[in-house]
């Protein structure tokens, strides 16, 4: 197996990646081919249809990682090789090997604030090729946007103190670890432990010890004193191996006190990993403030969440330092979002036709056409909802019109004060019109769009709706061709004579 490269991303220079897909859409794609519609251009759209549990909002993660991938597509001689071995003919993989993506493509900036229903990446191109890349955009954004959520939560329960993401040991595979810990940066994480991480994504990278440094030795003074004497500039003491109370944290500030009297100035600083994470934080700080230590550092870790956290801020905690591992990096209590990639438009002689997808379920009834997300603001420029426009219809100025998705009969109108558009070009004739964007940059941007939208959006609990219309076009559009597929007619009632 080849080796991750070191380049910004990754993995998407594996020169086997065009095979990181599903069966499907290869057999898809040579159907096209064969009928000779691969050609035919077509538009998709990828969107989320939900928001994980009591979340008011999401952020969006993973482009990066999936433009990568499109950088470097090609089929290599050995994937060819392979599909020949599963019965696809010499004139298919012939034209996959000359396969040149042909695309424009627009895309919402990661580090965005999103929400459901959506178009965070709409693509246009061949229908062939478009095809193709479901399952791969899919996997690209889905994980990281959920992670990047989640460390957004985790980061405002921590109200400000630095997080540490710690979760590769417990993370769903290495790629698992690495997206993963790139999403928590992009969503607050301070740093990550995860030192590769660290080297092809520029993430800053931190960390303690385990247990099992103080075990090696004799004693606990012992195990803080070398450890001390390694790294005497920087180091947290993990005190609870044996009893943080009457041992941990009186050794702890032994070495501290130590390392005072060679004319260091330690902190002081420790981790707590096990016990009443409230209670100890208060006596260790009680124990550090009688030593002379005026603002320890005191980073907890153990299972934590961001209700945990809550929690312990709450119970009045002197903890400022966090360490957040497989919660975070697995996004446990919701593992997946479910993304989805849908055809919207399809260009046939008379130019683009919009496609909707019919279900019994209204929630699942796609929204037609080439979309573009508008965000209105009030004067304080905080958001006030999002309005799915066509592609060239004009977007509407201080009083708005909107139509509810599901309900294209309930016309909403509010005044808005500005107005953004959220995707932007990211790519045309398969050519990258943007440059690819540095971790703190994303991190930063991510934190700014956080704190445009109010507390009543970001709160942990029964967080505040944020409403995503349709433009008035968009709204035509889905009632035109919700009729034209028979969804208004009901059957007669009662048996024919
Ligand atoms: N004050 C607190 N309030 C709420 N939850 C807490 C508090 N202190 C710790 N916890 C959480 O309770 C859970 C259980 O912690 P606890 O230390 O009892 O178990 P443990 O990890 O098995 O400990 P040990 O390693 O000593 O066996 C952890 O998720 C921990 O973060
Ligand atoms: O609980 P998490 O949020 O996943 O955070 C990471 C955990 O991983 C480590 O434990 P582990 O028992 O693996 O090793 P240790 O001996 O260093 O404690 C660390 O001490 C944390 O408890
Ligand atoms: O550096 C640490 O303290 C650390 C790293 C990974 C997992 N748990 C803790």
């Amino acid at each position: 197996m080849e080796n991750l490269s070191d380049t910004a991303a990754g993995w998407g220079e594996r020169r086997d990646s065009a095979l990181l897909t599903d069966y499907y859409e290869i057999t898809m794609l040579y159907g096209f081919w064969k009928y000779g519609r691969h050609e035919q251009q077509a538009c998709f759209e990828y969107f989320f249809r939900s928001l994980p549990p009591h979340n008011g909002f999401a952020l969006s993660a993973g482009l990066e990682q999936f433009l990568d991938f499109l950088r470097h597509f090609a089929f290599n001689p050995s994937d060819l090789a392979y599909l020949g071995q599963q019965g696809f003919e010499p004139e298919f993989l012939e034209y996959l090997a000359h396969f040149k993506p042909d695309f424009d493509l627009w895309a919402v900036p990661e580090g965005s604030v999103v929400f459901p229903n959506e178009p965070l990446i709409r693509v246009e191109g061949p229908l062939g090729f478009l095809q193709l890349l479901e399952t791969i955009l899919l996997n690209s954004l889905n994980y990281p946007t959920l992670v990047a959520t989640k460390a957004a939560r985790v980061c405002y329960a921590a109200e400000g103190d630095p997080v540490m993401e710690f979760g590769l040991r417990r993370a769903q595979g290495p790629d698992g670890g690495l997206s993963g810990a790139r999403a928590a940066i992009i969503g607050g994480c301070v740093g990550t432990s995860n030192v590769l991480a660290g080297k092809l994504y520029g993430a800053k990278i931190l960390g303690t010890h385990a247990h099992s440094w103080v075990m090696s030795f004799e004693s606990e003074t012992e195990a803080f004193r070398a450890y001390a004497k390694a790294f005497p500039n920087n180091i947290t003491l993990l005190v609870d191996t044996y009893d943080p109370v009457n041992s941990g944290i009186p050794n702890a500030i032994t070495v501290f006190r130590e390392l005072r009297a060679q004319g260091l100035n330690p902190r002081g600083s420790i981790r707590l990993d096990s016990g009443d994470l409230a209670k100890l934080s208060k006596e260790a700080w009680r124990l550090f403030r009688e030593a002379g230590f005026e603002n320890p550092s005191i980073v907890a870790s153990n299972e934590l969440d961001e209700d945990l956290i809550a929690d312990l801020k709450r119970q009045g905690a002197k903890i400022n330092s966090w360490g957040v591992g497989t919660n975070l990096i697995t996004s446990r209590d919701y593992p997946a979002l479910g993304g989805v990639y849908k055809l919207v438009a399809i260009h046939e002689a008379g130019g683009w036709e919009p496609r909707i997808k019919i279900s019994g379920n209204i929630t699942k009834i796609t929204d037609p056409g080439r979309k573009r997300i508008i965000r209105y603001y009030d004067h304080e420029n905080h958001p006030l909802a999002d309005l799915l426009y066509l592609e060239g219809e004009p977007v509407q100025q201080g009083r708005v019109k909107a139509y509810d998705r599901e309900n294209l009969q309930k016309e909403i109108t509010f005044r808005a004060d500005h107005y953004t558009e959220l995707s932007q070009k990211m790519a045309e004739g398969g050519k990258f019109t943007v440059a690819p964007v540095s971790l703190p940059e994303l991190q930063a941007r991510a934190q700014a769009n956080l704190t445009c939208f109010p507390d009543e959006y970001r709160r942990l609990r029964y967080p505040q709706t944020y409403d995503v219309f349709l433009s008035p076009e968009a709204a035509r559009v889905k009632h035109t061709l919700l009729e034209a597929n028979g969804f208004y007619r009901t059957e007669a009632a009662g048996k024919e004579e």
